[in-house]
């Protein structure tokens, strides 16, 4: 069994992301964290989500806490705290500022819970990854971000509406920034096994259509529901449960890569990896290379703004 904690659970996110957490068998404790100040707010979400448990029938313990040490013991920390961006703006106009609140959390999290797998979610996802993973000082299997799971998944639906097939048929896979440079795999995208592009119907289909809606996806929710809530809070419980039931499930999120892709590395991005009860293992991948000088692109864009960021921290 296994104890989740959520970092930022005050938030609409967080706040949304405890409530599927709470529901997988294999957690037995969810605790809520959130900053001094918010006592009163998190013992009233805890005591919603108790009942939430209760009128599903399952028992698990939901706890909350302004104190960083409570977080010790937890098997995975799931970090949503921070500023999200407003209509208009870029999710990496956010980067220096979530970075000044993801440093200390990050700090505290290495010192309490050095054994603990890191979920970042907060933007710029792949540039909060490689703060959390320097700052908590613990190994890059340990500390990987949403990365473009949840834009796969978008692209995926996007598809399967398109092909007028099951979503369970079609995988396919975005990788590289959770934002606008990153990248499409056609060339690993299947419909029952098959390539796309051996489909008939993929003569027409709307590519550069499909992915200026899914990199449109966020700021479109945003602009007209306030945030993204639903999408990334169930994203985020199904890698809790893949990681608990230790799956090897291969899904993209943002890892350290050295060189895995052709070489190209040294940044925390998009990248499939093996997700099992030890943490992320981005799996080495050939490309075809059209994608490749894009992924070069996008891994260049965020090593730059990652160098940035932290320069600005030290
Ligand atoms: N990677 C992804 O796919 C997604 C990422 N996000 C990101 O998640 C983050 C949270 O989004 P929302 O929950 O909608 O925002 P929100 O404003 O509703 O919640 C923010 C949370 O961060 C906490 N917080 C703010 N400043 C803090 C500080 N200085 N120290 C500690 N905690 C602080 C707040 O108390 C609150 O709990 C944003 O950065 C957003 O962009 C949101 C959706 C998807
Ligand atoms: O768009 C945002 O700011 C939130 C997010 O990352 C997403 O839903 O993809």
């Amino acid at each position: 069994m296994a104890k989740v904690t959520i970092i930022g659970a005050t938030g609409r996110l967080g706040s949304f992301a405890s409530h599927p957490i709470a529901g997988i068998p294999r957690v037995d404790e969810v605790l809520l964290m959130g900053r001094p100040g918010r006592e009163n707010l998190l013992a009233g979400l805890a005591h919603d989500l108790t009942d939430s448990c209760a009128a599903r029938g399952i028992w698990t313990e939901i706890s909350s806490s302004t104190r960083e040490e409570d977080c010790a013991d937890s098997d995975i920390i799931v970090i949503t705290a921070g500023a999200p961006r407003h209509e208009g703006q870029d999710r990496i106009d956010l980067a220096l500022a979530n970075a000044r609140i993801i440093r200390p959390i990050a700090e505290s999290v290495g010192r309490h819970a050095p054994n603990a797998i890191v979920m970042m979610v907060t933007n710029p996802v792949d540039v909060m990854t490689a703060v959390a993973l320097r700052y908590s000082g613990m190994e890059p299997k340990q500390v990987f971000g949403l990365g473009t799971h949840l834009d796969s998944m978008r692209l995926k639906a996007l598809i399967a509406d398109y092909f007028h097939v099951h979503v369970s048929e079609v995988h396919t896979r975005i990788i590289g920034e959770h934002g606008e440079s990153m990248v499409p795999l056609w060339s690993a995208t299947t419909i029952g096994g098959i390539r796309i592009s051996n489909l008939p119907a993929f003569s027409g289909l709307p590519m550069d259509e499909m992915m200026q809606r899914v990199k449109s996806s966020g700021s479109f929710i945003i602009k007209n529901n306030g945030a993204t809530i639903y999408g990334p809070g169930d994203a985020i419980a199904t890698l809790v449960e893949t990681i608990l039931g230790n799956e090897n499930r291969i899904l993209t999120v943002s890892s350290y890569i050295k060189s895995e892709v052709h070489n190209v590395g040294d940044a925390c991005i998009g990248v499939p990896a093996r997700v099992n009860r030890r943490g992320v293992f981005p799996v080495p991948i050939r490309i075809e290379e059209s994608e490749l000088d894009a992924f070069r692109s996008s891994v260049g864009k965020i090593r730059a703004i990652t160098g940035e960021i932290l320069e600005k921290l030290e």
